[in-house]
């Protein structure tokens, strides 16, 4: 029998690829297809998530769609100018994913757990497509609460857009963006002495 650490990987892998993400934003064909991208939410679907609810559903937008839904969101746009700005930005990547928080009534998993592991799926999921080569980013928007996108996505009446990964092929030439280390030192704080 094969011990669950023989199958692992190595967590040097897992660290590297954690510490060199980095979010894409120009974009370019080709994008993930169809089964790529379940099997991509499959491994996302991993994430830590109370309970298993998977409180969230994804729409895959491309093509003419996303020249449509650019539409939707020009016309909450208070003027013309930003409205063809807005339109535009729909056609930033080949790909975009609207990510839909679905949140249930649960009588011990409350809406901010729920949230979270929503959160953690979708950060899951940008990190399994930068390791694969795809380069994609989270954008909050444009307009996730405007009534004529939500109408044209969709959306119940319980159910929030949190902005969509945009994703494809980064754009050849782009410079290597390896980020400095984080300076957490503040960010952590010990109750009954720090472990050695
Ligand atoms: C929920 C969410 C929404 C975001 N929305 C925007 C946005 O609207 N505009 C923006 O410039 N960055 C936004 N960001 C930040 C980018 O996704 C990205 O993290 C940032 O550009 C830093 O790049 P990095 O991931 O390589 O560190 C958002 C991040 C999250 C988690």
């Amino acid at each position: 029998m094969t011990a669950a650490s023989d199958t692992r990987p190595v967590a040097g892998d897992a660290e590297t690829a954690i510490r060199t993400r980095r979010s894409t934003i120009r974009l370019t064909g080709p994008a993930p297809g169809p089964d790529e991208l379940l099997d991509l939410l499959a491994a996302a679907a991993t994430a830590p998530d109370h309970g298993q609810l998977r409180p969230w559903r994804v729409i895959a937008i491309c093509g003419d769609a996303r020249v449509r839904l650019g539409e939707a969101a020009a016309e909450a746009a208070p003027t013309a100018d930003l409205a063809e700005r807005i339109a535009a930005k729909h056609l930033r990547a080949p790909l975009m994913l609207g990510l839909v928080f679905q949140p249930r009534d649960h009588p011990t998993i409350p809406r901010w757990e729920q949230l979270a592991a929503t959160s953690a799926m979708a950060t899951t999921l940008l990190l399994l497509l930068d390791v694969r080569g795809w380069g994609g980013v989270w954008f909050g928007g444009p307009y996730p609460d405007a009534p004529q996108v939500r109408k044209h996505l969709g959306l119940g009446g319980d159910e929030q857009l949190l902005g969509y990964l945009y994703v494809g092929t980064p754009v050849p030439g782009e410079a290597s963006r390896l980020r400095a280390t984080a300076d957490v030192r503040a960010k952590l704080s010990w109750l009954g002495g720090a472990t050695a």
